[in-house]
């Protein structure tokens, strides 16, 4: 094992892979060629939002919509998702895996890189940090024995989701994340659980998430059946009155239980395969500076690019920048909707991945094996650990590092912790490695290699209470300015997670395929 003094440089270099190589050299060959007729739509942003759409518009809807680009401001596609590899090492600055929906899988069988999806093992344990000790959340069999709840907070979580004791019915008012556990659940499910499970996923602060926005699933579960149970129980009648349709045979098969997945070497292979399948449909490097309306009912889009400012028109945009980034765009042209769109907050998160030898754990978290089962390790706020949680990247995927070695991806910041941005490198890894050393590793562990630190100033979007509502006034904001073609896509709209963006793509390639079908009349009138 090579050892190093906390470094704040990643020891790897950040070179892109080759296949990026390949796809960047023929979209800058493509860069200086910019359309003179109506486009049928232009994609902007092409992180997995942007490219799902596309390449559904590509497969799916052809027919009606026979002209499109895809925009991008950066060099490269992909969005926040950037896997890396090198020296041995690959490894995740952005997201680190997604939920296997059907979505996702036929994302991939489209693109052609299903042979490369990879999955965790679905019994790894997720721990959560409580009093002093790693403890495994519940995960099916063991739901009665784990020791992460007491006894009473278990009786209290079973008798709130059947209904029988509640902290009072629904409210009418849109309750947060914290609300309504405590309310269904009791005080140590949302203490333990929850409040770690929105760090998890949202990097968030549960007093502000709107449970409806947020967890929409689970709410639901009580507004349709009155208790948690009583609506799982309705959804599985619905379920079993209203099949879904059969599922495509070309999907490779549903993984078993509850794990997640990415590709062998990482999730960009996804988002680089449909980038090199679009590729000269795609335009790199070109930021979108503004967006206007035209009398004929098209719009008129103005970039920034390596040859100049160059200018797109289109009969729809199909949206998926965030929403700050369109917030700057819309200032003059559709107030209102600026407004509601930078009322969104993203606030920020740091991504340091460090390597330790596999010796440095802890022995009470190893496997009779040597080896450290487990998905990783999420600590409440409460439990005076600063880092939000740790993910065991290389007990989850294989070929994640050297042998002997464990790599551990670390998010720290997030809503209740907006200093990570103004940190240095060094300060961060010095703090995760402090958090560490509380929890999984021995006290007299190495210093660990640094393989890559990442700080990403506006990282997630916060589902928090209003945020539907925000959103609704967006969309109006956009008509009432005469732009009702700028279809609004993304994950502020879609749902964070990699699953849903991916799910709403599809959705929303149908959604601009319709538009640009009803926008038929414009087409003639330019032809005429
Ligand atoms: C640190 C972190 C960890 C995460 N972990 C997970 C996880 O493990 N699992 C999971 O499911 N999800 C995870 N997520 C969430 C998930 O990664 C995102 O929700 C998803 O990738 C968003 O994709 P998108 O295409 O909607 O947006 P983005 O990826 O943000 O893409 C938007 C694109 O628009 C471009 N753009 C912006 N402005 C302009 C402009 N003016 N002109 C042209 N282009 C522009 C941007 O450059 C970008 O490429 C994580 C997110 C972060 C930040
Ligand atoms: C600590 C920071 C974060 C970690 N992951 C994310 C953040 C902000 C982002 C994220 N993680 C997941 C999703 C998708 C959710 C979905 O509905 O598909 C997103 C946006 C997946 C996820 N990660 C964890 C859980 C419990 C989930 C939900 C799905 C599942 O159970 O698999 C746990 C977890 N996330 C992080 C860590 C360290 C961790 C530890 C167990 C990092």
């Amino acid at each position: 094992m090579q050892q190093q003094a906390l470094a704040p440089k990643p020891c790897c270099s950040q070179a892109p892979t080759r296949f990026s190589q390949r796809m960047r050299r023929s979209v800058a060959a493509a860069a200086g060629n910019v359309p003179s007729e109506v486009l049928d739509t232009v994609v902007v942003g092409a992180g997995i939002s942007g490219l799902v759409t596309a390449q559904a518009l590509q497969t799916k809807h052809g027919d009606k919509v026979q002209s499109f680009l895809v925009t991008e401001g950066r060099e490269r596609v992909g969005g926040n998702i950037t896997s890396l590899q090198g020296d041995g090492y690959i490894w995740e600055e952005g997201p680190n895996s997604f939920q296997p929906n059907d979505a996702m899988l036929q994302a991939a069988v489209d693109a052609g890189v299903d042979k490369d999806l990879v999955f965790g093992d679905p019994t790894a344990p997720r721990f959560v940090f409580w009093e002093k000790k790693l403890r495994a959340t519940p995960s099916g069999p063991d739901a009665l024995t784990f020791d992460l709840l007491s006894i009473w907070g278990k009786i209290r979580a079973g008798l709130g989701a059947v209904g029988i004791v509640k902290g009072g019915p629904m409210p009418e008012y849109e309750e947060s994340v914290e609300q309504f556990i405590r309310r269904n659940l009791g005080d140590e499910v949302f203490e333990r659980l929850i409040e770690p499970f929105c760090s998890g996923v949202y990097a968030g602060n549960p007093s502000k998430l709107s449970m409806k926005a947020a967890f929409q699933r689970i709410w639901i579960l009580e507004k349709n059946g009155g208790s948690l149970v009583g609506g799982a129980i309705k959804l599985f009648q619905d379920r079993k009155n209203n099949p879904p349709a059969p599922r495509d045979p070309r999907l490779p098969p549903k993984p078993k239980g509850q794990t997640v997945g990415s590709f062998n070497k990482g999730l960009r292979v996804l988002t680089d395969a449909i980038g090199a399948k679009l590729q000269d449909k795609i335009r790199v490097n070109w930021k979108l500076t503004s967006i206007s309306g035209t009398p004929e009912g098209l719009y008129k889009l103005t970039y920034d690019t390596p040859e100049g400012a160059a200018t797109l028109t289109a009969r729809s945009v199909a949206m998926t920048i965030p929403a700050w980034a369109l917030a700057d765009l819309l200032k003059e042209k559709a107030p209102a909707a600026s407004q509601a769109l930078a009322s969104f907050d993203y606030p920020p998160v740091g991504a340091v991945t460090l390597a330790y030898p596999t010796s440095a754990v802890r022995e009470d978290r190893k496997a009779a094996d040597g080896s450290v089962p487990g998905f990783g390790q999420l600590h409440p706020r409460s439990q005076g650990v600063t880092t939000l949680g740790t993910i065991y990247s290389s007990s989850l995927f294989p070929g994640r590092c050297p042998n002997g070695e464990m790599l551990l991806l670390n998010y720290i910041g997030g809503a209740t912790n907006r200093s990570v941005k103004d940190a240095s490198q060094e300060e961060l890894v010095a703090q995760v490695d402090k958090d560490l050393r509380t929890m999984l590793l021995k006290p007299d562990a190495p210093q660990p290699r640094v393989v890559g630190v990442r700080v990403w100033p506006r990282a997630i979007p916060q589902f928090n209470v209003g945020h539907l509502d925000t959103l609704d006034e967006a969309k109006q904001g956009l008509k009432a300015a005469g732009l009702d073609g700028v279809l609004l896509g993304g994950n502020y709209v879609a749902g964070v997670a990699l699953g849903k963006c991916v799910e709403y793509g599809f959705e929303f390639a149908e959604q601009v395929s319709k538009y640009v079908d009803a926008a038929a009349p414009a087409k003639q009138k330019v032809a005429a």
